[in-house]
């Protein structure tokens, strides 16, 4: 599902690589932590898998694809067999929720029928039913952060990727996020998630992917989060 060859990435104007010689694999129905001090290179990785980012040296892999020879123009269409999920949410803040999860089926081209059909499933799924037509400014962290995994999710993609999707939670709150993204790992979607947090890691005891200066320093199956911060 995920290939990573000899991975390094250095950027523009910067000496050091913020990824060194990264090689892993990561199959089908996986859920992964990746962990890391501040700079490690966590956001970096993730920005490969995406093609928000090109290598300097070195292949990336994503659901059969090798990036490096996806043209541009199919780029688009490669990142909706993904999901994505962020620490800050990023709901358009004039949209009701149902609007949030409906813009991801419209800007695909979903007929409507499918669109009204499809929106209040998921809503329902991620625990939100009833709270439709709401703002994203009248729902708490938890709740739009729920927003967010509806409209990931609404595609049913292959791969969703959180990029500290608890950072703003608080700890009980982050325990019904993560309930949530093992839910969505259960049904077949390989989840890829960067995280500071130590807790949930040592929670949920799934495999763990540890960089440190941009190197691959640890690959843990059922890990812990394994470093003090
Ligand atoms: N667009 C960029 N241009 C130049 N340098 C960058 C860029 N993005 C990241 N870096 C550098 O690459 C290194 C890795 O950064 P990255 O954001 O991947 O780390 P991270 O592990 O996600 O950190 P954090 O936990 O703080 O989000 C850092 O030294 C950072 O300063």
């Amino acid at each position: 599902m995920i290939r990573f060859d000899n991975v390094s990435k250095t950027y523009a104007r910067q000496k050091r690589p913020a990824l060194q010689n990264v090689s892993l694999e990561i199959e089908k129905g996986e859920f992964v932590f990746l962990v890391g001090t501040s700079g490690s290179g966590k956001s970096t990785f993730l920005r490969l898998m995406l093609k928000e980012e090109r290598p300097t040296t070195g292949s990336v892999h994503v659901l059969g694809k090798d990036l490096g020879r996806l043209s541009n123009w199919r780029v688009p269409h490669f990142r909706r067999q993904l999901g994505t999920v962020f620490q800050d949410f990023r709901l358009l803040p004039n949209k009701t929720v149902a609007q949030n999860v409906a813009f991801a089926l419209e800007v695909i081209g979903k007929p409507r029928a499918a669109i009204r059909k499809t929106v209040p499933e998921v809503l329902d799924l991620v625990g939100l039913g009833g709270k439709e037509e709401r703002m994203p400014g009248e729902l708490s962290g938890g709740e739009q952060q729920r927003v967010a995994i509806a409209r990931a999710f609404v595609n049913r993609p292959l791969l969703l990727i959180a990029d500290e999707p608890t950072g703003n939670l608080d700890p009980q709150t982050s325990v019904g996020i993560m309930k949530l993204l093992d839910r969505i790992n259960r049904t077949g979607t390989t989840v890829i998630m960067a995280t500071h947090d130590q807790a949930i890691v040592d929670q949920m005891r799934k495999r763990v992917i540890e960089l440190h200066h941009g190197q691959l320093v640890r690959d843990q199956s059922r890990g812990v989060y394994g470093y003090q911060h």
